[in-house]
């Protein structure tokens, strides 16, 4: 382990190991700024790689892309803006560097302790509620945008990291690629989002508890073999070409059937048959009606592909 991370350790658990020097305090959550604004993102680049797709990259490839506070709340402001985009399609996210994350910034798991309301338990406890919920949004923003979302992992994918690629729509992975539910092994319970969506990913509970119990390193064979990944490719450039390729192919594709699609995949995802259903039903009273099913039909007369079809922006 590096001298960085040990030190970080030593900031978070100061009686296991002496205090060299302390680690800088991180500022808390500010507000969202107001809708239509330039984002000044710091620890995010997105970037238009292909037409209606958008590249976000986890940028702070120095410290392997942990995820410090900002980070967490950029995801946030990237992800409603990308929701709001009517010229995006379809989005990948990847890691910058040599790494696609190192997981929640270890001098930033201290300060989600930090700065809470010292009097009583109850109030100290409902803060950091909320301070999970804050958390955990930053993901969930992710299922919840109605653009599909590919998770593109090479190197390490460690603890918040997997919480992050299970909230995505579509995982590929390169074969240095390595998965961690490293949390127990911090002393805590994941909690913003890999115990409950990872078992709805893998098919086995029982290799999710193994993981999450033992905090087992996962190497890119073993993810694809379990469904975690539907792709392994050899390297991170292949893995992004292929990424974008696939992130490509869904952007042709008419967004009111690709939109509509996530948004019922998520729904009946967490519901018995009957409500997804119920619910496909409704949508589709009012989604049936676009024209991008008699321009879609067409086209397939016309022995042209999707691509070839000129659809309005959602
Ligand atoms: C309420 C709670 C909500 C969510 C909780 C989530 C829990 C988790 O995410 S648990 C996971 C915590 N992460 C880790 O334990 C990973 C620690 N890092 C590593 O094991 C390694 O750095 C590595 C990712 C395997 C990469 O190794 P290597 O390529 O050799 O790089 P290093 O030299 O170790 O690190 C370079 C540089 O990055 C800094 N860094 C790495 N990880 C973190 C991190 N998680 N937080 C903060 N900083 C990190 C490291 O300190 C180095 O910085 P320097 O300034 O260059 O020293």
């Amino acid at each position: 382990m590096a001298a960085g991370v040990a030190r970080l350790l030593r900031a978070l658990c100061p009686s296991a190991v002496p205090v060299s020097r302390p680690v800088s305090s991180v500022s808390p959550v500010s507000p969202v700024s107001p809708a239509g604004s330039p984002r000044a993102l710091q620890t995010l680049r997105v970037t238009q790689e292909r037409p209606q797709v958008l590249h976000l990259q986890l940028h702070r490839p120095s410290k392997r892309n942990a995820l410090n506070l900002q980070c967490w709340r950029e995801l946030v402001q990237a992800f409603q803006d990308i929701s709001e985009d009517p010229s995006c399609r379809a989005v990948v996210v990847s890691g910058a560097g040599s790494a696609f994350t190192a997981g929640i910034d270890l001098a930033d798991l201290g300060s989600v302790l930090a700065q809470l309301p010292q009097e009583d338990a109850a109030r100290r406890a409902w803060a950091l509620r909320r301070r999970i919920l804050e958390l955990q949004e930053s993901f969930s923003v992710m299922e919840k945008c109605p653009k599909p979302v590919i998770a593109a992992v090479h190197g390490p994918c460690i603890g918040a990291g997997v919480d992050l690629i299970s909230a995505c729509d579509i995982r590929f992975c390169s074969q240095d690629a390595s998965f961690q539910v490293k949390e127990v092994d911090m002393g805590l319970a994941a909690n913003v989002g890999t115990l409950q969506r990872l078992p709805k990913i893998v098919g086995s509970q029982s290799l999710v508890n193994e993981l999450a119990l033992t905090a087992r390193v996962m190497r890119a064979p073993e993810a694809l073999s379990c469904g975690l990944v539907s792709r392994v490719l050899p390297d991170k450039e292949t893995l992004l070409d292929v990424a974008l390729g696939v992130a490509s192919a869904i952007a042709a594709r008419s967004p009111v059937a690709v939109q509509g699609t996530k948004i019922n995949l998520v729904y009946a995802r967490d519901r018995p048959v009957s409500e997804g259903l119920q619910h496909a039903a409704t949508w589709n009273m009012a989604m049936l009606q676009t024209e991008d099913i008699p321009k879609s039909v067409q086209a397939a007369l016309d022995k042209k592909g999707p691509e070839d079809v000129p659809f309005a922006k959602l």
